[in-house]
Formats: structure tokens, C-alpha cells, sequence
């Protein structure tokens, strides 16, 4: 069998001497999005850093189609299709929207993103505006984008629907599950209940570091869900 997009085995993680991750294993197919939700600090945003490289992990391994990731640099981790929005999204305030779209890319066109433009409308209509005048709604939606367009492989998204409306919800869901269809891994840290049902395959639900639920998209999904978030 082939090996998944990523694969995380027995990993723990955090800061200095304090353990936030721990013991956490999971696996990630081509073609798969697997939501990750819980509480606020339970080490969902910790997790995202851990797999894009920004934080190293204190013990267990994670790989990328069998490739031990771990020594490799976020950027290096991009050079092999990771692409990875962060939960404040990277949007640069001076520049306008068609330089926060393009300016990464070598041909600096916004071909890539005709379909995202119809499904955001407002983004194409706002390209001579600089970022910085953008709502935070829209700033992610811009963010969302821009990662979308990116070309990777696996995609990570972390809370890509904070103050986002319902509307722009569900069309962040469709193209979630277009880049799903086309081939391409998702790990989405998510609050919004509505985005995990349009979008999830599976869901895991971290509490205090750990892995406390794991389930598969469907009709009892989203009250197991609200069980483990209780306070
Ligand atoms: N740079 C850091 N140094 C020390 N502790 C940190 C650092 N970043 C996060 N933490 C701590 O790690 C824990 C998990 O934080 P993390 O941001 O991963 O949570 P989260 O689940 O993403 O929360 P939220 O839903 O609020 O975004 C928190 O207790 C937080 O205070």
C-alpha cells in the first residue's frame, strides 16, 4: 500500500519545557480533508506549526509521502507541497490585493484564481485595494485564496472561517472539497461546526494535547462533536 500524504506518529510538541502535544498520531490520504477541532488552547494552532515546520517536534516522527519531514525548514517543507495558511493570516496591509495575490507566483498572474474570483466575487473587485483596508472577514477570505491557488499537495488551514459569513462559509467548503477531489490533502483546524460538515471526511477532536475523539462525517457527527467540546 501506498504511504499517506502525512503521517505523524506518536508525536509530542511545544514550547520550552512545556508539553502541549502529546502522543499524537494521525494519518492524512491524498484526496482526504480531515478537520481538527476543540476548545480554544487545547493545541490545535500548535499542531498546524508542528506540521508546517515552524515548531519541532520534542519526540515521535512525521513524514510526507513516506519522507521524514522533520529536519526540513518550512520553506523546504513548501518546496515539496506543503502549503499552509496560518490562523492570522499573512496579508500584506501596504500592498494591494493583486500584489498579495501574485507577487509569490514567478509569472505574477491571477489566472490561477478565476475560479476562487467567482466564488469571492469581492476579492476580484477589490484588486486595486491594499490589504490593509480590508475587513478580517475579508482579509481571510483573501488569505484563503491565496493558499488555495498555491498548488500544494497537502494543504493546511488553520481556522480559515474566523469572521467569515455563512455564505462565504460554504463556498470555502466547495472549494475544500474541489481540492480534495482533485487529488489533494486537507488538514483543516476548525471551530465552525457548519465548515466541518460541508467539508470534513473526518474529524478529530484534540482536549488538553491529546487526541479524544475521532469520527467520520455523518448524521451523528456534529452532536459527538458538542459532547466533547463541553467545558
Ligand atoms: N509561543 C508560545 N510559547 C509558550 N506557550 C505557547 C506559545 N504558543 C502557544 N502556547 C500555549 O500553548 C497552548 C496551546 O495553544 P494553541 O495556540 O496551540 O491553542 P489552540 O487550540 O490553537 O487555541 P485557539 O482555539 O484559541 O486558537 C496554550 O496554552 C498557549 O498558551
Amino acid at each position: 500500500m501506498s504511504e499517506p500524504l502525512l503521517k505523524l506518529d506518536r508525536i509530542s510538541a511545544g514550547y520550552g519545557d512545556l508539553t502541549v502535544l502529546r502522543d499524537i498520531s494521525l494519518t492524512v490520504a491524498a484526496g482526504e480533508v480531515l478537520c481538527i477541532s476543540g476548545r480554544n488552547g487545547v493545541g490545535k494552532t500548535t499542531l498546524m506549526r508542528l506540521i508546517s515546520g515552524a515548531l519541532p517536534p520534542q519526540s515521535g516522527t512525521i513524514a510526507m509521502n513516506g519522507q521524514d519531514i522533520a529536519p526540513l525548514e518550512p520553506h523546504a517543507r513548501q518546496h515539496i507541497g506543503l502549503s499552509y495558511a496560518p490562523q492570522d493570516s499573512v496579508t500584506f496591509a501596504p500592498l494591494t490585493l493583486r500584489e498579495n495575490l501574485s507577487l509569490h507566483h514567478k509569472d505574477h498572474s491571477l489566472d490561477r484564481y478565476q475560479g476562487l474570483f467567482r466564488r469571492f466575487p469581492r476579492i476580484e473587485e477589490r484588486l486595486g485595494q491594499v490589504a490593509g483596508t480590508l475587513s478580517g472577514g475579508e482579509r481571510k477570505i483573501l488569505a484563503f485564496c491565496r493558499v488555495m491557488a498555491e498548488g500544494g499537495s497537502l494543504l493546511c488551514l488553520d481556522e480559515p472561517t474566523e469572521g467569515v459569513q455563512p455564505e462565504n462559509i460554504t463556498h470555502m467548503a466547495e472549494e475544500i472539497r474541489a481540492a480534495a477531489e482533485a487529488g489533494r490533502g486537507l488538514v483543516v483546524v476548525e471551530q465552525n461546526l457548519s465548515l466541518i460538515e460541508q467539508a470534513a471526511d473526518r474529524v478529530i477532536v484534540i482536549d488538553h494535547g491529546e487526541i479524544v475523539h475521532q469520527t467520520r462525517n455523518g448524521p451523528e457527527m456534529r452532536a459527538e462533536i458538542l459532547e466533547k467540546l463541553k467545558v
